[in-house]
């Protein structure tokens, strides 16, 4: 029962002959999975069809049968854009419900499970602040929130812990390490060394393929022999980026 990608491809407007993903094949596994690959490799695009924000032009895409887009799969599905919206007028609880609402919770329940979310980014203490007046910082975890509020079962994480401080980084892990075991969290970034460690598996996207899916202990194996120690995940992914004739 997870988030499949069957044979998707996917291209934006003005650019159809070069799509961003080709007949792209992905099962996500159970834990967490860090989704690593340089500056355009095509990883919020991935995460964008996977939260049916955007739909692939061919191909299909399902949560335990359910096709993307239908009221059963966002209900599901969890989504932290890499751009997170101010809602001018809103305060941080309220942005949080009104995601929740958006994803079929009611008023009260929205409105509760808003605030624990904010507890667990230790963001509770800014919860009546709105949200333009928040930090880039702030407003990330008031995203992560947003993701946690209406107890999805795969959580699409893009660049979560980008412009979060060391202790942020730190409580963010926590909250990783604190969610059942049933669910599923795919996430992108570029702190390979901070997050290799900390995931179950890895999957490395460039120019819309994968150079690397599987444990992170297959993918810190990758590292070339003379590698410093405490450097393994670094060392893995220019290996594997360097390995491919585009790089
Ligand atoms: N709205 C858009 N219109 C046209 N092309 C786009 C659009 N968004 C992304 N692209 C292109 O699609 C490709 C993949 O972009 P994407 O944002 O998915 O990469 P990424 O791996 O998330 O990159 P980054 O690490 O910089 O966030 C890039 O070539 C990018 O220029």
């Amino acid at each position: 029962m997870t988030l499949v990608l069957d044979s998707c491809s996917y291209a934006y407007g003005r650019f159809r002959r070069h799509p961003v993903l080709e007949d792209f094949d992905y099962r996500l596994p159970e834990g967490v999975t860090i989704l690593l690959g340089p500056n355009g490799a095509g990883k919020s695009t991935l995460l964008k069809l996977a939260a049916s924000v955007t739909r692939p032009d061919t191909g299909t895409i399902t949560f335990d049968g359910a096709p993307a887009g239908t009221a059963a799969y966002r209900r599901v599905i969890a989504w932290m854009p890499q751009d997170i919206t101010r809602m001018r007028s809103l305060t941080a609880r309220e942005q949080v419900a009104y995601v929740g609402w958006l994803k079929g919770m009611s008023r009260t329940d929205a409105w509760d499970q808003a605030l624990d979310a904010l507890r667990r980014v230790e963001l509770a203490d800014q919860a009546d602040t709105r949200t333009s007046r928040l930090s880039g910082g702030q407003l990330r975890r008031v995203g992560v929130a947003a993701a946690l509020v209406h107890s999805a079962r795969v959580l699409l994480l893009d660049e979560p812990t980008a412009g979060m401080d060391p202790r942020q980084r730190r409580v963010f892990r926590d909250v990783l390490r604190g969610l059942s075991s049933e669910v599923r969290v795919l996430m992108s970034t570029h702190d390979v060394a901070d997050l290799a460690d900390d995931a179950d598996n890895v999957a490395v996207l460039d120019s819309g393929r994968l150079l690397y899916e599987g444990t992170s202990a297959g993918f810190l194996a990758q590292a070339p022999a003379d590698t410093l120690p405490g450097r393994a995940a670094e060392g893995a992914y220019t290996h594997l980026l360097e390995g491919t004739p585009t790089h």
